[in-house]
């Protein structure tokens, strides 16, 4: 039997000279995952709320907003505001991350956190009983197209006991490398979302993609 696991293309991967395009090939995902970042928290940028406040009128779909940038308390409300259903940011980055999940529940998002490869399990062990989702980046973030890491595969097993253990309702989503031929194991491994950009954007036939992702065909 197949696990089924959430498909969230990654915009980071469209055409950015035809969003609204790109929107309509993708409505058979379950999420569409933003990819914000402000060339600081990682050496890339890319768009901010006003941009996903001018794509929420073109999209049913639940806006996952992954915000790689420093400071993120500064910028919860632009984010809620503009359309936001989950917003995750990183522990890296913040200072006082479990003030900063309960400003993301104060706006009525759901509350990610995301860990970059190196950093531990354990730090986000107290904010369990906050989390609506966990976000493994299974590679460095700043770009798409690079190769998932592999170790990372014993991280994601971990993060799913670890959300058994607390008796989570938490997702566990997956962020970088994801193909066709490697969202087996991942979702094996315990992914209940699996992010993936290049190869879902990068394809000439998205929705295809999306549906070949699904049946992990
Ligand atoms: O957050 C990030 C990168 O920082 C991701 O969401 C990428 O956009 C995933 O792209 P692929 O690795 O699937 O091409
Ligand atoms: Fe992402």
């Amino acid at each position: 039997m197949i696990i089924t696991a959430k498909i969230a293309p990654s915009l980071l991967a469209a055409d950015f000279s035809q969003l609204r395009e790109q929107l309509q090939q993708i409505e058979n995902a379950d999420y569409l995952h933003l990819d914000v970042m402000d060339g600081s928290y990682v050496p890339n940028m890319t768009f901010g709320p006003v941009v996903i406040e001018d794509l929420r009128d073109f999209s049913e779909l639940p806006f996952d907003t992954h915000l790689m940038i420093e400071n993120p308390e500064d910028f919860i409300e632009d984010f809620a505001e503009a359309g936001s259903d989950i917003i995750t940011f990183h522990e890296e980055a913040a200072l006082h991350s479990h003030r900063v999940l309960q400003q993301i529940k104060n706006e009525g998002c759901r509350a990610g956190i995301s860990l970059n490869p190196h950093t531990p399990l354990a730090n986000i062990k107290y904010l369990m009983p906050e989390l609506d989702m966990i976000l493994i980046m299974s590679v460095n973030p700043g770009f798409g197209g690079q190769s998932f890491i592999p170790v990372m595969r014993e991280k994601i097993s971990a993060a799913r006991d670890m959300i058994e253990r607390h008796n989570s309702s938490a997702e566990l989503a997956v962020d970088g490398g994801i193909k066709l031929d490697n969202v087996d194991e991942i979702v094996d491994a315990g992914a209940d979302v699996i992010v993936a950009g290049s190869a879902i954007f990068g394809k000439e036939n998205p929705a295809e993609a999306v549906s070949r992702f699904k049946n992990r065909v």
